[in-house]
């Protein structure tokens, strides 16, 4: 594993090391040694995996509320996907920044967001699946968000969007949210 800095942030994208050979390939996805000597806590306490089925859908913009603020290690394994993260925590001095990579199968990389980032993604291919090691457990009383279109943010998404779930769409503006 190859660990990349977003701008100034402490999130990493991560290139994978595929291993080749004439059956296909290896790769190893979690090293908790590697992290650690990159100076990431980070330990996995739940997986989950999500399947989009449509292009142009988008999962997002979320987060989990402090106490139970979530980092997570993200990788699509099935299509492709333009993911976004932001840094919404409070005192941070990268606050705001927005970073967006590609990820998918053919990408060989994943990424580490650290607990105090909001994430989402579009699909950028039909029948897209994404994989997720999540280091603190999921607390629904806490599974906050903000709209993808949120013009505090302005995110910038490649592809029309096709598909939002209702409660995806009905996130309050941050502009109506304080502490923003
Ligand atoms: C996140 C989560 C959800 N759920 C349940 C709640 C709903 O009944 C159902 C779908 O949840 P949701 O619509 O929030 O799923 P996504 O829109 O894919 O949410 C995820 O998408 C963005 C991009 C993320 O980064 C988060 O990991 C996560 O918020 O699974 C659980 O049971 N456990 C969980 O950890």
């Amino acid at each position: 594993m190859r660990f990349v800095q977003l701008g100034r942030s402490d999130a990493r994208l991560i290139e994978l090391n595929v291993r080749s050979d004439d059956r296909g390939s290896f790769t190893r996805t979690w090293c908790a040694r590697t992290f650690a000597n990159e100076g990431l806590d980070f330990q996995p306490v739940q997986g989950n995996s999500s399947v989009t089925r449509i292009r142009g859908s988008v999962r997002g913009m979320h987060f989990q509320r402090a106490p139970k603020a979530d980092a997570k290690v993200v990788r699509c394994t099935a299509g492709l996907i333009h993911d976004v993260i932001v840094d919404i925590r409070p005192h941070s001095p990268t606050r705001g920044e927005v970073h967006a990579c590609e990820l998918g199968p053919s990408t060989a990389r994943m990424l580490y967001i650290p607990a105090g980032f909001a994430h989402g993604f579009q699909t950028l291919t039909d029948d897209v699946t994404v994989e997720y090691l999540m280091g603190i457990d999921y607390v629904e009383d806490l599974s906050d968000g903000f709209r993808h279109d949120d013009p505090m943010i302005g995110i910038t998404w490649p592809d029309p969007v096709t598909v939002l779930s209702a409660k995806d769409a009905a996130w309050p503006l941050l502009a109506e949210r304080q502490p923003w």
